[in-house]
């Protein structure tokens, strides 16, 4: 077959196969009720309830006794407000944050409201440090608190720059850098900020460097970290353990919020490894690896994929059905990227729009096998979604699944009639065949209930927020993959066009497509506080998958070619207990 002039993605094979799946085990795993896990345990209502029918009993008790210590820490130990923001902070970092999101949310809240009241009161301007103005802009406005950039105008000068003092500030210059991420278009303060404190932070580190002494490792570590992605573009669980070891490092720990971001780590391990062996043997008995050879074979990573945007443990349904999602997109994806000639292309998208099961017998053997298992697939999901809430999502999902291969089989033309698109044909195509628009409304089908008609028709509208999340995951992937995938064969992508359009070397065009993320970030953090056609988990997803794509792109195509890149995270994550 690859004799006949096929494209091959020499992809590796699996780094974590059936075997190592299946043989993994975690002591906090509940023994007695591990027999009836292939019983109904995975469909929608059953899974839904919470994943910890999962769990020894021992470790759920003692994380119980401990989220109600941390509670009590929050709500009534902490005197001053900047420990408050602190904890909080800690505990988002550290992926426990789920456990107190009514507290959170409520000394956010009457935090902003006593801003706004000192602020309307015409109080002499309450000048604070950066650093504790600085954490408290970044969670208000993670929660959707529109606090105003003004904040920060106590610390211009007179010429309308950061105070040059501010230099030697550098857990103040750490927080303005972190809070510089959650701008909007226009807002010139945070543009200015995030150049500011960038460039000291650099400074500081070369100094650090230079000089070899480190005055506060620890510090020195978290700029490291935050110049390589800042908070506000990393997915909480995928970085948990990182902060978690930082957190242990710091002389100021507070040891029963360690503990409980160890056991609830290790407990949502567990589960999550319960949900993996139960996919691997779904993808076993599929026998797609074994007659799509070509593709990538990746089921750790794809589940990889999903804990980026639903990591709380009672999500384990929706990461179980993303993850097949995500497979089939994969496969797909190299079916149009790698294998297939352009008429079967062209023949299967065909199919695919028109859905015609009876057209099967026209398809090649391995588009048939494809087809039939996606088929498979969307009926197993909109069968649990009509048993739990009487709403038929077939046609959409038919429907996203045929815009997808539309715009896989618009690249694939381009790239067989050697046509290199515009920058604004490319992306306009890129933003379906990133294939966002199908995850996050796949998402949403499996963790809501009920469905809402409208939602659903705005799907339809090509909104802004699923657009700029598409966006980013698009830029994040083709800064990892578009060299292999040019080396390999396949449509030019965004660097390409962007080369091809403007004259720019590729690094220079690397950098276009690094502030193309940046712009792309400041519509999505536009949505985030004002849209009100989506719910607030929707748009939590559509920013999270694109973090997730910044996570899995960050060193290089760490899904595909180089899966290694991330082997460490999914040992952490899923197989070795903290
Ligand atoms: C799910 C995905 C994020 C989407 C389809 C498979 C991916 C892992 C990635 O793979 P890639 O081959 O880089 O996509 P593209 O560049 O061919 O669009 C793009
Ligand atoms: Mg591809
Ligand atoms: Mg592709
Ligand atoms: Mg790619």
């Amino acid at each position: 077959e690859v004799s006949r002039g096929r494209r091959s993605g020499n992809y590796e094979p699996p780094i974590w196969n059936f075997n190592y799946v299946q043989s993994s085990s975690s002591q906090y795993t509940a023994g007695r009720r591990s027999g009836n896990y292939e019983a109904n345990m995975w469909d929608f209502d059953y899974i839904q309830s919470s994943s910890s029918q999962f769990t020894e009993d021992r470790y759920l008790e003692r994380a119980s006794e401990l989220v109600v210590q941390v509670k009590k820490l929050l709500e009534e130990e902490l005197t001053e407000p900047i420990q408050q923001l602190e904890l909080i902070d800690d505990l988002q970092n550290m992926g426990v944050s789920y456990h107190f999101e009514d507290e959170i949310k409520q000394i956010l809240k009457s935090m902003y409201d006593d801003r706004v009241k000192k602020y309307n009161s015409k109080d002499s301007k309450n000048v604070r440090d950066l650093y504790s103005t600085a954490l408290e802009f970044r969670l208000s406005r993670q929660h959707g608190f529109t606090i105003s950039q003004e904040v920060f105008d106590c610390f211009k000068n007179n010429k309308g720059g950061f105070e040059a003092s501010l230099a030697e500030d550098t857990r103040g210059l750490l927080q303005l850098y972190e809070a510089s991420f959650m701008l909007m278009e226009g807002e010139e303060t945070l543009e200015q900020a995030k150049e500011f404190a960038t460039s000291f932070l650099l400074k500081k580190l070369e100094d650090d460097t230079k000089h070899g002494i480190l005055v506060d490792e620890n510090l020195s570590l978290s700029v490291f970290h935050a110049l390589e992605l800042p908070i506000h573009w990393r997915t909480q669980r995928h970085n948990a353990r990182w902060f978690i070891d930082a957190y242990e490092k710091r002389s100021n720990r507070n040891s029963v919020v360690l503990e409980l971001a160890k056991v609830d780590f290790n407990i949502v391990q567990a589960t999550y490894q319960q949900e993996i062996k139960h996919i691997s043997r779904w993808w076993e008995q599929t026998r797609l690896a074994e007659k799509l050879p070509f593709a990538r074979d990746r089921l750790v990573e794809n589940f990889l994929w999903t804990v980026g945007w639903l990591r709380e443990p009672q999500y384990g349904y929706a990461r179980i059905m993303c993850t097949k999602l995500f497979i089939f997109i994969t496969y797909v994806d190299d079916i149009f990227d790698v294998y297939g000639t352009l008429e079967e292309l062209q023949l299967f998208r065909d199919v695919i729009r028109r859905w015609d099961i009876e057209a099967m017998g026209q398809l090649p053997n391995y588009m048939q096998m494809c087809f039939l298992a996606i088929d498979n697939f969307i009926n197993e999901m909109a069968y649990d979604v009509l048993k739990e809430q009487e709403f038929v999502i077939i046609p959409h999902l038919r429907k996203m699944w045929a815009d997808l291969c539309t715009s896989y089989c618009q690249e694939a033309e381009w790239y067989y009639n050697k046509y290199m698109p515009t920058m604004d044909e490319y992306i306009n195509n890129a933003c379906i065949s990133i294939s966002t628009p199908l995850i996050l409304s796949n998402t949403y089908f499996v963790v809501t209930n009920p469905i809402e008609e409208e939602v659903v028709q705005n799907f339809y509208k090509n909104p802004d927020v699923v657009r700029y999340s598409a966006m980013i995951l698009r830029l994040a992937d083709d800064l990892g993959t578009s060299e292999f995938e040019a080396e390999r064969g396949d449509v030019p992508k965004a660097i390409e066009c962007y080369m091809n359009e403007s004259g720019a070397s590729r690094e220079e065009a690397r950098e276009h497509v690094k502030f193309m993320i940046w712009e792309a970030w400041k519509k999505i953090n536009k949505e985030l506080l004002s849209n009100a056609s989506f719910p607030q988990f929707f748009l939590r997803n559509a920013a999270d998958l694109g973090r997730a794509g910044q996570f899995m792109y960050q060193h290089g195509d760490g899904f595909g070619v180089n899966p290694h890149h991330h082997k460490e995270d999914v040992s952490t994550l899923f197989f070795e207990p903290l």
